[in-house]
């Protein structure tokens, strides 16, 4: 096996950013030698603990050295302490501007409920079974990034202002990726917009009807995001590929945790280009990981977080940047080994800390590995 070296910058963040950070490190270091890889890390501010230390959610400095690296790996940012800022100045804007001066316009959040943990789900267990879904998020567009966006736009400041743009190109390449991504999958996306009141929504529409003709192979359904919200707990074995907008799939993919047994679980790609193809295939491209979580200032410095989502982010790091699916192979069935094992943390119902539940499946990694 040749030896590959692949540079990481690490973003840990704040509240549970830097524990579940921990962990998602230490299982990189541990199964690196098992690979024939070597990661370099290199660690850098964000957010609040940037605020703190530059007076700034991110410095120039972070975003040279995010293209400097093949991979970005974020714990989370904001929490309490910084939530009088507003605007620029919040620890949330500093996460923005990175994904969109790396134009990381594909956010894909996979959804998967493990056997293990369909009784940790509220839903009912015939509901939540086997439910295996793909967000799609489109991520640099949208009310996030329209202007003009203000608060005080009259004498009284008690007046504030969004903007909500779409072009057809942004909504093409995203629809365009999810279609590519169904492929390899079970052929079917679901297109959630506010198509009967938003002019954005139709033209996202219309385009993603367009785009859909390019692949007579995969069926399209459009659904409107209030009813998609309700489907998604209702019947969530309905959806395969599920693209939207900005702030929809930043809603939905929250209520998707919910199958998962815990938002804790969920891992993200923030991609920019070409989708991932099948495991080994891919030629291995730029992209940011993190979970799909905050920063959980109510569990932060306890012991508490589930690393479980940092730790899928991991081995989608592994799979799509650095091309090494085995080792990402061997860390998803580390996690299911780790839960079937009865290894959970709190909000999944058990009592094992983050760096207890982080160790199970790095032993279980490492085995599988041969290492
Ligand atoms: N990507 C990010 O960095 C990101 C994402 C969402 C929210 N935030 C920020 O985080 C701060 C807190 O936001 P919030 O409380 O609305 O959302 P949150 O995601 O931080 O927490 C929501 C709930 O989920 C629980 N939770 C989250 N991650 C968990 C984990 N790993 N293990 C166990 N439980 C977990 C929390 O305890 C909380 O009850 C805000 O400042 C928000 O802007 C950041
Ligand atoms: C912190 C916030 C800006 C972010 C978003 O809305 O994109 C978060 O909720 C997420 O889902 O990554
Ligand atoms: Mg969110």
């Amino acid at each position: 096996m040749s030896d590959r070296t692949f540079h990481i910058l690490l973003l840990p963040g704040d509240g549970v950013g830097p524990e579940v950070t921990a962990e998602a490190r230490a299982l990189l270091e541990a199964v690196g030698p098992a690979v024939g890889a070597r990661f370099v890390f290199n660690e850098g501010l964000i957010g609040g603990a940037a605020i703190d230390a530059y007076g700034t959610p991110l410095r120039d400095e972070e975003i040279d050295a995010a293209l400097a690296s093949d991979a970005v790996f974020l714990g989370a940012v904001g929490g309490p302490a910084w939530d009088n800022l507003r605007g620029e100045a919040r620890p949330e804007s500093g996460l923005l501007r990175l994904r969109k001066a790396l134009g990381l316009f594909a956010n894909l959040r996979p959804v998967r409920v493990f056997d293990a943990l369909v009784d940790a789900s509220p839903l009912k267990p015939q509901i939540a079974r086997g439910a295996d879904l793909l967000v799609v998020r489109e991520l640099t567009g949208g009310l996030y990034f329209g202007r003009p966006s203000e608060r005080r736009t009259d004498e009284a400041g008690r007046r504030a202002i969004d903007t909500l743009p779409y072009t057809d190109h942004e909504i093409e390449r995203i629809v365009d990726l999810a279609f590519r991504l169904a492929r390899q999958r079970r052929r079917k996306v679901t297109s959630i917009d506010k198509a009967n009141v938003l002019a954005t929504s139709q033209l996202w529409r219309e385009v993603a009807t367009e785009v859909g003709e390019r692949y007579p192979d995969v069926t399209l359904e459009h659904m409107l995001v209030d009813a998609g919200s309700m489907r998604l707990i209702a019947r969530p074995r309905d959806f395969d590929v599920l693209v939207t907008e900005n702030l929809f799939g930043d809603i939905l993919s929250d209520e998707a945790g919910v199958l998962a047994g815990s938002l804790g679980m969920l891992p993200s790609a923030s991609l920019h280009g070409e989708p991932p193809t099948r495991p080994g295939t891919v030629a291995p491209m730029f992209g940011l990981y993190e979970p799909v979580h905050g920063s959980a200032p109510d569990i932060a410095g306890q012991g508490l977080a589930n690393p479980l989502g940092a730790i899928l982010s991991v081995s989608m790091m592994l799979r799509f940047s650095f091309g090494l699916a085995d080792a990402a192979d061997a860390i998803e069935a580390a996690v299911e080994d780790a839960l079937a094992a009865g290894y959970r943390t709190r909000d999944i119902g058990g009592t094992a800390t983050t760096a207890e539940l982080g160790a199970q499946v790095r032993e279980r990694a490492l085995a599988r590995l041969g290492g």
